[in-house]
């Protein structure tokens, strides 16, 4: 693996702090996919309100919130409707990334947002590629679905081909399960997972052991995209019949050489984001054919999706061999440029139970949001302006996956989330916090530079030449330089002509760039003969050192495996307790239940009892001494005892009138009257002697027939009664019409029993009745 080169600053707006972009796809409703299990109309939660905003408004939040409240706004850098085509994504937000990397920078473009939400499709790292005919061909609409990644590559080879001095190199890195895998390794030479993270001592993050393969034309890139897709996890679960069960970034690597003369013409130019034209200015626009794209004949050689064909072989015709424009310039007429592009591809967040996960999935879904969980927290602590000036730990530990992208989070790339969401209602929790992390991705500032190298920074003896070869350059400006000063027609200025002053000036200003040269490279050379003094005297020799990679690779490898397992094993605790947590409060709800209805049953019960009691021991006084008075009742002419009011009541109503029922057994009928107000409803026995048929359903407890409480009805209302004791009813008497008590029969109890017992609105009635019953 090479080792990073060093880099040093460019354009001007190099080393400025430039903040992640953000922009937000929001998905069609009418997909056709089996993430909508229920058949049924779903109301769109999701408003695209202008290209730069969308409103996000779940009507499932109880209408008792006031209704700006159940409203969210979100603004970010560019927000897509749902037909949005992907051409459009492309030319407004990653045509102009692309520039910045063809110009040196790294850039990162990812894609995040729970499982179905259009991350593959929009990355064109699903089935998108399938669109392309068995001749190589785009065609028509088919075209329009071909995703990010294929439209990048066209557009790199459109831009560089007048520069015939780069190089560009593809990878495809997969985590899964926090395991490395090299999706583009050769199983015959590459060992397996010997993918590395490391930090370089400048804090850059390198990923060692990953083959990178070398890319000639958009057909190369494209059918190393396909062949590592076709060995990329990916199953089917409820929410997507092709979930990506991993994260997978494909990397592109340029190397470019240019003439110094021409790199500055360039850093004035498209260094500067703002020079970049979002519109489709470059050369993929201009051959757009409706989906944005070139047609690709068979010259882009692309294969379709599922047969891959490894090694990728150029199939355009091979170029003349011409030798590079570096091979005949002086290593200090150019100037080399490395950047990286990454695609990344997340895996979706999603819900283990929705997405009906068992098994492997369990355990791949863990991880996916153990990475994610991670990720937040990443971009948690980084948007976090405080938190940001104060410098604080940024946990890019916790996982591989924030390890990676490392350099895009926070470091020296610009960087571009795409946040893919659901527009269906149903989706909405998963919504809101995608577009919730994505608003504090806005808030990340990355401190850009160009990825400038200068060749022969490491080589010793090359330096030393540059030395020499300076200081005499150096001399000889210095005796020139004295040379006209000395000359006494020279001291007047109005004896030189303005083009003399101007070489001077010219003169005098690279004097002093090469003094300030030399003395860099001077401090370099000491530097340097120090570092190889020290190693001759007792620093490890280079076979020792050797002889000790291998075992501090080893040493690194177990050091990342034990990570990677420690952290599969704190998301599956914490899942676990996320779990235990649900049933906790589960079991809580169902005990509060129980509690409850054994409550409201005890307390039904002793009313019964109470009531009987009461009725029993009325009953005893009724016939010993009479009923009670009727003087708390509101009835004027309610001082005669109740069954005589009642029979007063028979000469101007044949039927017993279940006001004076009630005024003559207040607590007992009131409670009656207090369920029928209350809840609409009544407790009634019917006052007919039950017939066996009545008896037999009654005995068999069936609420819903006889004791559950039922609608008011006319001719039952006559056939009012009230509990008594076990043997007693109080009831009209059939023949005087007379309220009274009278023998009950087994049936009829059961029957009231039952009501009280299966009502729970039952609760404040009788409690009021009981107090109604203790005052009496
Ligand atoms: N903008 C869109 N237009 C048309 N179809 C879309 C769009 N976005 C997504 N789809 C379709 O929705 C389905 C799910 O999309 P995709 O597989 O890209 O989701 P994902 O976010 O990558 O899911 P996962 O995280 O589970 O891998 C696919 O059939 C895809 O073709």
């Amino acid at each position: 693996m090479a080792t990073p080169s060093r880099s040093r600053r460019g354009a001007a707006s190099e080393g400025a702090p430039t903040a992640v972009q953000v922009a937000v796809r929001i998905r069609p409703d009418a997909v056709n996919d089996p993430s909508r299990p229920v058949p049924r109309p779903l109301r769109t939660a999701v408003t695209h309100t202008s290209p730069t905003s969308l409103v996000v408004e779940p009507s499932l939040l109880p209408s008792s919130v006031p209704q700006r409240e159940t409203r969210h706004h979100f603004t970010f850098d560019r927000v897509y409707e749902p037909h949005a085509p992907q051409q459009e994504v492309y030319s407004s937000s990653i045509e102009p990334l692309v520039q910045h990397f063809l110009d040196g920078f790294n850039t990162t473009i990812f894609a995040y947002g729970q499982t179905s939400s259009g991350k593959s499709y929009s990355m064109g790292t699903s089935e998108a590629t399938e669109t392309i005919t068995p001749d190589d061909t785009l065609v028509g609409t088919l075209a329009d679905s071909i995703g990010i990644i294929p439209r990048a590559a066209i557009q790199l080879f459109e831009l560089l081909k007048d520069d015939s001095d780069y190089s560009l190199n593809a990878s495809f890195l997969e985590l899964y399960n926090e395991d490395l895998i090299d999706l583009l390794a050769d199983p015959e030479i590459d060992a397996p997972n010997q993918v590395q993270i490391r930090e370089t001592r400048v804090g850059e993050i390198v990923w060692m052991g990953l083959r990178q393969r070398p890319a000639k034309c958009a057909s190369d890139i494209v059918r190393l995209l396909q062949d590592g897709m076709a060995i990329r996890q990916t199953h089917e679960t409820e929410m997507n019949t092709q979930s990506s069960r991993s994260h997978a970034i494909f990397s592109l690597t340029l190397t470019r050489r240019r003439p110094r003369h021409a790199e500055r013409a360039t850093l004035g130019g498209a260094a500067s984001p703002e020079r970049v034209p979002a519109t489709p200015s470059t050369p993929l626009a201009s051959k757009t054919r409706g989906s944005g794209l070139p047609t690709l004949g068979r010259g882009l050689g692309i294969a379709r999706a599922g047969t891959p064909t490894r090694p990728a072989t150029p199939t355009r015709a091979p170029q003349t061999p011409r030798a590079p424009p570096s091979a005949r310039r002086a290593p200090d007429e150019e100037i080399v440029t490395t950047s990286k592009l990454h695609f990344v591809d997340l895996a979706g967040s999603e819900r283990l139970k929705r997405t009906a996960a068992t098994g492997d999935r369990v355990r791949e879904g863990i991880s996916i949001n153990s990475g994610l969980h991670a990720l937040g927290n990443v971009i948690s602590t980084l948007s976090d302006p405080l938190k940001a000036r104060r410098a604080m730990h940024i946990p890019y530990r916790d996982s591989k996956l924030t390890r990676l992208l490392q350099d895009s989070l926070g470091g020296n790339a610009h960087t571009l989330m795409l946040a893919c969401i659901s527009s269906l209602e149903m989706n909405v929790n998963e919504t809101l916090n995608t577009l919730h992390y994505a608003q504090r991705a806005r808030h990340i500032r990355n401190t850009v530079e160009r990825n400038q190298t200068e060749p022969g920074w490491g080589n010793v003896e090359y330096l030393q030449g540059q030395v020499l070869r300076l200081r005499k350059e150096l001399e000889l400006v210095r005796s020139s330089n004295e040379l006209m000063l000395a000359s006494p027609e020279q001291k007047a200025p109005s004896v030189f002509s303005s083009d003399a002053e101007q070489e001077v000036l010219a003169w005098q200003e690279k004097y002093s760039a090469l003094s300030r040269k030399n003395v860099q490279l001077t401090a370099e050379l000491i530097h340097m003969d120090r570092q190889l003094a020290q190693r001759g005297a007792g620093a490890p020799s280079d076979d020792f050192l050797a002889s000790a990679e291998p075992v501090i690779v080893e040493y690194e490898k177990t050091v990342d495996s034990l990570e990677g397992q420690l952290n599969v094993l704190k998301a599956s605790l914490a899942s676990s307790e996320e779990l235990l947590r649900e049933r906790d409060q589960e079991l809580a709800r169902a005990n509060n239940r129980l509690l409850h209805a054994e409550t409201q049953l005890g307390a039904l019960r002793s009313t019964v009892h109470d009531l009987q009691d009461r009725l029993g021991e009325r009953d005893a006084k009724g016939l010993g001494i009479g009923l009670p008075s009727a003087s708390r009742t509101t009835s004027g002419s309610s001082s005669a005892s109740p069954v005589r009011a009642s029979s007063a009541s028979r000469h101007t109503s044949p039927r017993p009138d279940s006001d004076s029922v009630e005024r003559s057994f207040g607590g007992v009928l009131g409670y009656a009257r207090e369920g029928t107000r209350q809840s609409s409803r009544r407790y009634r026995v019917p006052l007919q002697q039950p017939s066996s048929e009545d008896e037999s359903s009654a005995t068999h407890g069936s609420p819903a027939t006889h004791g559950s409480p039922a609608a008011p009805d006319a001719s039952t209302d006559q056939a009012f009664g009230a509990i008594h004791d076990e043997s007693m009813l109080l009831k009209p008497d059939e023949s005087t019409g007379d309220a009274g008590l009278v023998p009950a029969t087994e049936g009829e109890l059961r029957k009231l029993n039952l009501v009280l017992e299966s009502d729970a609105d039952a609760s404040p009635i009788r409690t009021r009745a009981r107090a109604a019953v203790e005052e009496e």
